[in-house]
C-alpha cells in the first residue's frame, strides 16, 4: 500500500498529580489518560520525491518543520535511514477535528498517528512498545495518544500500563475559542507556587509512587462506577490555571451546575469537561451550558470513552 488513513483520538486526563521534580527538567507525574472519540483524520502518503511534507485544513496548525507531525516524519527518517532510502519521502495529510492547544493532546495524537502510518508504509513491523519508545522522543503524551483506552501513565506521562475499558460513558467538552494556555507556563508556574511541598524524600520512584492519590479512582475504573468516577477525578494544574483564567475558572462552575457525574479541567487547559451517563446526559448537558453560556466564542463538542488509540480506517 502507498498510503494509509488513521483516526487519531483525543485525550482528557481523569487524574493528574505533580509528584516532584525530575533531574531532566520535567515533572514526575501520576496519571489517569482517557482516550475520546473526538477524534483528527490523518493521512500518511508515499511522495514522489525524498520530501517530508505535511497539510492542514486548520489555520492555527504550522505546516512546516514544527508540527508534531513532520517532527514523527523526521525522527523516523533519522532512526531508519535505510527504509527512507527505499520508500522515499512520506506526505502528510491532517483533517482537524481535535481542538488546537486545548489539552486534548491534538498534536501528539498526530504525531502518533504518523509513527503508525509510516511503519505500516515502510513494512518496518515495529512493536507498540518499539513505537512508545519513539513517541516519547517527540513528547510526554504521545506514547498514550498510540496505545489509548483507559491507562495509567506515569514518569513524565511516558510509561503506560493499560487499565480495563471505560465503555458507555460520554463526556461533554467547553473551550473557549480565543484562549490558549501553554503546558510549560502552567507546569513552571506550578513548580514556583507548590515546589516548596515536594517533599525531599521522593527522590526515588518507589518513595514517589508512596504518594499517589489515584487509588480510589482506579478502583472505581475497576468497578466501572461512572458515577463514582465523576467525583474521584483530580488535576493539580487547575491550581495554577483556574486562578489565572477567570474564564476557565467560571466555565467549571457553570458545567457544574449542569449536573453532570463530574467534571474537570483536561491536561494543562483550557478545555472542561464533564461527564455524562448516556449521550442524552450529554446533550442536555451541552444544551444547558450553551443557554447558560451565551458566548459566540464558547465552543462544545460531546462525545464518548473509546477503548484504543491509532486506529487504521
Ligand atoms: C499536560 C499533559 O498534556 C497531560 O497529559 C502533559 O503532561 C503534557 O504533555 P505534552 O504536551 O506532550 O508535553 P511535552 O511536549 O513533553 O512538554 C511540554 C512542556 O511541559 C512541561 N512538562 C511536560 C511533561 C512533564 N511530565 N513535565 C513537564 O514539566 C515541560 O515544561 C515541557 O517543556
Ligand atoms: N499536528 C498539530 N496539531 C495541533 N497543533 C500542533 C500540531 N503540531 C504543532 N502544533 C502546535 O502545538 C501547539 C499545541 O497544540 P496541541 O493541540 O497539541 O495542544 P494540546 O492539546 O494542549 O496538547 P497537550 O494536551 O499534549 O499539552 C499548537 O499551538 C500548535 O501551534
Amino acid at each position: 500500500m502507498r498510503a494509509y488513513s488513521l483516526i487519531a483520538p483525543a485525550k482528557i486526563n481523569l487524574h493528574l498529580e505533580i509528584l516532584g521534580d525530575r533531574p531532566d527538567g520535567y515533572h514526575e507525574l501520576a496519571m489517569v489518560m482517557q482516550s475520546i472519540s473526538l477524534s483528527d483524520r490523518v493521512e500518511v502518503r508515499a511522495n514522489a520525491t525524498e520530501r517530508l511534507q505535511v497539510h492542514c485544513n486548520h489555520t492555527q496548525v504550522p505546516q512546516d518543520s514544527t508540527n508534531l507531525a513532520y517532527r514523527a516524519a523526521e525522527l523516523m527518517t533519522i532512526e531508519f535511514p535505510e527504509a527512507f532510502q527505499r520508500y522515499g519521502g512520506v506526505k502528510i495529510s491532517l483533517d482537524k477535528q481535535i481542538p488546537v492547544a486545548a489539552g486534548l493532546a491534538g498534536g501528539s495524537a498526530n504525531a502518533a498517528a504518523v509513527l503508525v502510518g509510516i511503519d505500516l508504509l515502510w513494512k518496518l513491523g515495529l512493536t507498540q512498545s518499539e513505537l512508545q519508545e519513539l513517541g516519547a522522543k517527540i513528547g510526554s503524551d504521545v506514547p498514550f495518544c498510540l496505545s489509548g483506552g483507559t491507562a495509567i501513565a506515569t514518569g513524565r506521562g511516558d510509561k503506560i500500563s493499560p487499565l480495563p475499558d471505560l465503555e458507555d460513558i460520554h463526556v461533554v467538552l467547553a473551550k473557549y475559542r480565543n484562549l490558549a494556555v501553554s503546558t510549560a507556563w502552567a507546569y513552571q508556574t506550578y513548580r514556583q507556587q507548590f515546589g516548596h511541598n515536594y517533599p525531599s524524600d521522593t527522590n526515588t520512584l518507589e518513595d514517589r509512587a508512596k504518594r499517589v492519590h489515584s487509588g480510589p479512582l482506579i478502583q472505581a475504573i475497576a468497578q466501572h462506577d461512572a458515577a463514582k468516577i465523576g467525583q474521584l477525578m483530580h488535576n493539580d494544574l487547575e491550581k495554577v490555571v483556574l486562578p489565572a483564567h477567570n474564564l476557565v475558572s467560571e466555565l467549571k462552575t457553570a458545567l457544574l451546575a449542569c449536573n453532570p457525574l463530574g467534571t474537570m479541567m483536561s491536561g494543562s487547559g483550557p478545555t472542561v469537561f464533564a461527564l455524562a451517563k448516556s449521550k442524552t446526559h450529554a446533550e442536555a448537558i451541552q444544551a444547558q451550558i450553551k443557554q447558560m453560556l451565551p458566548d459566540p466564542q464558547l465552543d462544545t463538542w460531546t462525545a464518548q470513552f473509546c477503548p484504543q488509540g491509532i486506529q487504521v480506517s
